[in-house]
């Protein structure tokens, strides 16, 4: 379940004509999703998504809103906001900030082959490279700094093993950040959880990438290390597939030619991509914001693959 505010058609009827949209004909909450209340809306004008955000205020949604209308202008696949008469992207419903965006067909890919990595690595270079003129700037709130923060809040709850490799592991990539390396990894707003569910297709045809609320500027190859690994892996044990890795790398290296740099650091991003979901399932498993987190995510699936990535070396990026 995932509608935590109520709406009814009633309420859209007359809030909907600050929109160029028509009249609202059809209404359905969409039971997926654990932050917002989501919603499909069908008008004269087509089929749309009303989302009214529980947590994110009209301060902090303006980054991520006008960044999906920014990536829109630019041919990127994603859901573009509407504005109001006003030009407004966000605004009040029931209380909460709301905003209306175009429905992507179809659905998530969640058992994907080579052709969907590949089409989602040319999108996602793409999606980097339109970013690049974005001129609003918000870090990344699930980074490094968070990372350092969060680790001493989790590390009671868990075993002397783990605990062992969290901080070890933060510590290596505090360290690696501060390395001339990484200050050479190009840079701009990235999606940073551009995992399969974030992302629809018809048939092998990729509709779009969707859920851009953890966006914030961090390095290119971190944005393509989370994504590889959840898109490029056998689930059970976090194994690289190399077909899935080189279809994905291989198209976005087309689009957006991998740095020297890059490759120098791309196994130890592939190692942050999987700190990063480690951490966060470790503080929503132990630590649970009241009233959130249904089922929290199995903070062991991204332990392995951050053990899998120290052990292994994944295939070069290029
Ligand atoms: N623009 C969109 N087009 C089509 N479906 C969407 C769109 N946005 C959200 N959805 C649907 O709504 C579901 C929940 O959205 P999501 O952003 O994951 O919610 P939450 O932020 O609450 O976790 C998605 O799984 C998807 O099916
Ligand atoms: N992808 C993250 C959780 C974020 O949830 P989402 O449904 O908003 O993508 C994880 O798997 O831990």
């Amino acid at each position: 379940m995932a509608v935590f505010t109520p709406v009814s058609l009633d309420d859209v009827s007359q809030w909907i004509t600050q929109f160029p949209l028509g009249q609202a004909l059809e209404l359905k909450g969409i039971s997926s999703g654990i932050e917002n209340s989501n919603f499909f809306l069908t008008t004269e004008r087509g089929e749309y998504v009303l989302t009214l955000f529980e947590n994110l205020s009209f301060e902090q949604l303006p980054f991520y809103l006008k960044l999906m209308h920014h990536l829109a202008a630019h041919g990127v696949l994603v859901p573009a906001p509407i504005a109001n008469d006003q030009g407004e992207l966000i605004v009040a419903l029931h209380g909460k900030p709301a905003s209306i965006v175009t429905k992507l067909a179809g659905r998530s890919q969640m058992a994907p082959q080579p052709v969907h990595c590949a089409a989602v690595g040319a999108m996602l270079a793409k999606m980097h490279l339109a970013g690049r003129d974005y001129p609003l700037q918000q870090p990344n709130l699930r980074g490094l700094e968070w990372w350092h923060a969060t680790t001493p809040e989790v590390l009671p709850y868990i075993p002397a093993d783990k605990a062992q490799l969290l901080k070890a592991e933060v510590h290596y990539q505090e360290t690696f950040a501060a390395c001339e390396t990484y200050k050479q990894l190009q840079r701009g707003p990235v999606h940073a959880d551009l995992f399969r569910n974030n992302v629809m297709f018809e048939g092998e045809r990729l509709t779009g990438f969707f859920d851009f609320y953890f966006a914030g500027c961090d390095t290119w190859l971190f944005d393509v290390a989370v994504t590889v690994n959840d898109w490029c892996i056998d689930l059970d044990t976090g194994v690289l597939d190399a077909a899935r890795v080189r279809a994905m790398l291989d198209a976005y290296h087309a689009v957006r030619p991998f740095t020297e740099a890059e490759q120098h650091a791309w196994q130890t991003m592939l190692r942050a991509g999987a700190l990063r979901f480690w951490l966060s399932r470790l503080y929503d498993y132990y630590r649970p914001r009241e009233a959130e987190i249904l089922t929290p995510h199995d903070p062991g699936h991204f332990e392995r693959i951050l053990r899998e990535r120290i052990a292994t070396p994944a295939p070069e990026l290029f």
